[in-house]
């Protein structure tokens, strides 16, 4: 499906090819002779820069150029990178000059993934994202920037293997070459892999003036399926890393999806900008030591991601600890000190209301010793509270009814129904409360975690605060060696495995009830580190407790924000809406909007936009600009769902080069896994949810009612489903009994 090979190439193009190979030949020369005499420079030259110093002047010089080649040297080690793993380092060239100008009257200003000078200081390839590039990205005919043509070459590591060209100008100078039938086409042709590409050679002038966007407030992207929101938002973070380098450098860039589907899908666009610094996360593994992939059932995520779930869990983190003392008695200073339950109760609320949990056992033990205090009042005060500090006994019972808390241990108490009950009095309803314990007792069957357990756990980790290492004084002094090693604190890399999506199948790994739970609580909930820029993609399926746990990643960060309403799978957006506005509250606003679909093919598109308009009238519809004549299949299939999707699979392997998706609800999931995998791995069987904001050559879309049905956003889940494809799609409905 590649457009141009450079066996097929006309004379006229080889020659252009030739020109363009040349330039390129010399990037990499130099590069190649700046990584050698940067580590040269590393090994003796600074050195020699400090010691044979003959004035400032020499010093400076020395100085420059050894962060010149340092940087020159870096960049050699990125592009032995990005050759194995991505396309051309030199992607683009502008042709500047007036419409009538002569060869030797214009300038040539080639672009790429990072900017490279010669010997000279003179720039070979000036870095995307430097003002210098921005009408290789903004010029059009109508405003062409002082641009005659704008050329796009297509490489394969050093090697060019086309060139396709704009003309910015009316008329061609009798000197210029047009080639090729615009490279966005091509690139749209193409076929997909298992992981999103960067558009860096192709960006269009709306999609480049949200990428360079002010960085401050809140920048806003919406449009519907397919309008490169993603990708853009993705271009975003790198050009930001680019233009205010320090500032994010410190504070970090934070991506949100919504799946690790969706992580894996996007991992290398940053890293092939040449920006690794960016945190990818998953919505279920947003918090540091918590990883979930498990969905709950639509209901049960309902009533965990409201906010009225706060009131249960602000009674969760208040209440007296299970197995902690009912009452306190010791002999103190010689007094018998007796303190009952109530006066347990009303000095925990009280500590409560001025502290955190976890931070709170020496404010515990002071309140204790007052309130101790003023049950004898005999004697002298000081000594009384000394003796209390020095009591074993006082000791003994502190560690039992302040113990840590660990919001996790908090959470599955719920498994017990009755205490479900109990918290969740005037908050939930009976059926509420019973599929919440429900659902915890399946979080202590499987040892897993459901995506949406993990706003709760943060939560409630706001509130308790993160658990305290035991006292020093208990591990000892000769101990100290041992506080590196990080699994005697229960702490262990939970994100190992993590990877690759949730088990299509719906299949459970079998447990023990010990190893589940070991599970459940393996690793450390960490504090929330603050971000400088939060970047949260199809934002539109954040319930408000995960706007809250993302809020406490970002509260003195400016945000990007992409989404589409359409697409939503969280039901009530009014109260989304609401989160979100909370979690950018004063911030100054601006928004961009994508009305081009540059992923389906218009047939394919007008299917799902068939699907979503009698239902969701005021979807936002993208117009799709590629047409390929050929149209989706959408059939009623009479014999076995699970042959005729094998069937399709089977054809559009023929069909299109890149991967392919059987798109499942869960009824049917078991019947098809054996489909994951299929030609060469170029075949996934994934559930409707996971698809969310990936995409594929092709599509086959089974039981599309059942889609619906089990799926909370219902018919806009649907959607998202059939507007996956770029090329081709099968639709397959089983028949009614
Ligand atoms: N300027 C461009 N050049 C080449 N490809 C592009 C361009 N813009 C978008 N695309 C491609 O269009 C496809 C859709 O982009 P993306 O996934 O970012 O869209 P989206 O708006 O996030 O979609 P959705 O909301 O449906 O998940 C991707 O394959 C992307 O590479």
């Amino acid at each position: 499906m590649t457009a141009h090979h450079p066996a097929e190439a006309s004379p006229e193009v080889a020659a252009e090819v030739a020109v363009e190979q040349a330039h390129v030949d010399r990037v990499y020369a130099e590069l190649e002779k700046a990584s050698l005499r940067a580590a040269d420079v590393e090994a003796d030259g600074l050195a020699r820069g400090r010691t044979d110093r003959t004035g400032d002047v020499r010093d400076e010089e020395m100085t420059g150029l050894f962060e010149r080649d340092a940087l020159v040297f870096a960049a050699a080690r990125r592009r032995a990178m990005i050759d194995t793993q991505y396309e051309g380092l030199v992607f683009g060239r502008l042709d500047l000059g007036e419409e009538d100008s002569t060869a030797a009257e214009r300038e040539v200003r080639h672009i790429g993934r990072l900017g490279v000078r010669d010997d000279d200081y003179e720039p070979l390839v000036v870095d995307w994202r430097a003002p210098a590039a921005a009408a290789f990205y903004r010029a059009t005919p109508v405003d062409p920037m002082g641009v005659v043509r704008r050329r796009v070459l297509r490489c394969t590591g050093s090697r060019v293997v086309g060139v396709e060209d704009d003309l910015m100008v009316p008329v061609a100078p009798d000197d210029i070459v047009v080639v090729g039938d615009g490279a966005l086409m091509a690139a749209l042709t193409r076929s997909r892999g298992r992981q999103m590409r960067d558009i860096v050679a192709t960006i269009q002038r709306h999609q480049d003036e949200a990428i360079r966007a002010p960085s401050r407030g809140v920048t806003e992207i919406t449009g519907g399926p397919g309008t490169g929101k993603t990708v853009v938002a993705l271009h975003r973070a790198a050009y930001l890393l680019y233009a205010e380098r320090r500032r994010f450098e410190h504070g970090g860039i934070l991506v949100i999806g919504p799946s690790a589907a969706y992580t894996a899908y996007i991992e290398r666009v940053l890293p092939s900008l040449g920006e690794e610094s960016v945190a990818l996360r998953a919505l279920g593994d947003v918090v540091d030591g918590m990883t979930a992939l498990r969905p709950d059932t639509p209901e049960v995520a309902e009533v965990k991601g409201a906010v009225r779930i706060r009131r249960l869990l602000s009674r969760l983190a208040a209440r007296t600890p299970d197995g902690a003392p009912e009452a306190f008695r010791a002999f103190v200073a010689g007094h018998a000190v007796r303190l009952d339950a109530d006066v347990l109760r009303r000095v925990r609320a009280e500590v409560l209301r001025g502290h955190q949990h976890n931070l709170a056992t020496d404010a515990a033990r002071s309140a204790l010793a007052e309130a101790a205090w003023r049950s004898v009042r005999q004697g002298e005060r000081d000594t009384f509270l000394d003796a209390f500090d020095a009591s074993r006994d006082v000791d003994e019972f502190m560690a039992a009814w302040w113990r840590q808390l660990d919001p996790r241990e908090l959470l599955l108490t719920l498994a017990d129904t009755d205490h479900a009950y109990a918290v969740s009095r005037g908050v939930l309803d009976h059926e509420e409360a019973a599929a919440v314990a429900y659902s915890f007792r399946e979080a202590l069957e499987t040892g897993e975690w459901s995506v949406a357990d993990v706003a709760l756990a943060d939560d409630l980790l706001a509130r308790l605060g993160p658990v305290q290492d035991p006292e020093r004084e208990d591990s000892g002094f000769y101990d100290i060696e041992e506080l590196d090693d990080l699994s005697a604190y229960g702490v262990s890399d939970v994100r190992a495995g993590v990877r690759g999506g949730g088990r299509a199948d719906g299949s459970r790994a079998v447990v023990t009830p010990a190893d589940a739970r070991e599970r459940l609580m393996a690793g450390r909930l960490e504090r929330a580190s603050g971000y400088a820029h939060v970047l949260v993609d199809e934002a539109q399926d954040l319930s408000p407790m995960q706007w809250r746990m993302v809020a406490r990643r970002g509260r003195s960060a400016s945000w990007t924000v992409v989404g589409d309403a359409a697409q939503a799978s969280w039901p009530d957006l009014a109260e989304a809406t609401r989160a979100r506005e909370e979690a950018f509250s004063g911030l100054e606003r601006r928004a961009f909007h994508m009305d081009t679909n540059y992923r389906n093919a218009r047939e394919i598109f007008d299917h799902a936009r068939d699907v979503i308009l009698p239902l969701v009238p005021d979807a936002d519809i993208p117009e799709a600009v590629r047409e390929t004549g050929i149209h989706p299949v959408d059939r009623v299939v009479d014999g076995s769902l699970a042959e005729a999707a094998a069937d399709a699979v089977e054809q559009l392997l023929g069909e299109v080069d890149g991967s392919i998706a059987v798109v499942t609800p869960r009824r049917w999931a078991d019947r098809l896994g054996a489909l994951d995998g299929a030609g060469d791995g170029r075949v996934q069987v994934i559930d409707p949810l996971s698809t969310k904001g990936l995409e594929w050559d092709a599509t086959v879309v089974v039981d599309p009612d059942a889609v619906t049905e089990e799926s909370p956003g219902g018919v806009r889940v649907l959607y998202v489903v059939l507007t996956r494809a770029a090329h081709r799609m099968h639709v397959l409905r089983p028949a009614t009994a």
